[in-house]
């Protein structure tokens, strides 16, 4: 089966996360952490800025990795680099998306997630938890 190597940014502002709504393809509709494909020759940080200026223009900084996700799709497996990130400049403009939402530690289930990520809500939570204590 087919590898696609993604990689996705984990937004976190005052202990929220910043998640986007696929406003086009397969996916139309589910929520996601904005991202996107790796391409040849390109280092998985490099791929995220390039990503969420494109999708957000919006320039990231880029902190430790959280997880990388493996997931077989029916079609494709997907193999996905989860970033912690926080804003450097930029609003957060939706250029692809159709709708955006900061999900907190109460609500970051609430959204229908797409298949890939549901694994990686738990760790999210645990991850907020673990900052939030040192506060
Ligand atoms: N960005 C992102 N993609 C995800 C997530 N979960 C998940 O299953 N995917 C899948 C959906 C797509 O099959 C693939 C990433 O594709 P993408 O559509 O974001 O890629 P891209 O930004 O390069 O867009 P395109 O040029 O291919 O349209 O990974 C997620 O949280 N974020
Ligand atoms: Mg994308």
């Amino acid at each position: 089966m087919k590898t696609i190597k993604v990689v996705a940014a984990i937004i976190i502002h005052n202990g929220s996360v910043f998640a986007t709504q696929r406003g086009y393809g397969e996916f139309k509709d589910g929520w996601e952490f904005p991202g996107g494909k790796v391409e040849v020759n390109e280092s998985l940080e490099d791929a995220l800025i390039r990503e969420i200026k494109e999708e957000l223009d919006t320039e990231i900084e880029v902190g430790e990795l959280l997880d990388t996700v493996e997931y077989d799709y029916p079609d494709f497996h997907l193999s996905m680099a989860c970033f912690i990130c926080t804003v450097k400049s930029g609003d957060l403009i939706l250029k692809e998306h159709e709708a955006a939402k900061w999900l907190n530690q109460d609500n970051l289930d609430s959204v229908e997630w797409l298949p890939a990520d549901q694994g990686l809500i738990g760790e999210i939570l645990s991850y907020l938890d673990s900052t939030n204590s040192i506060k």
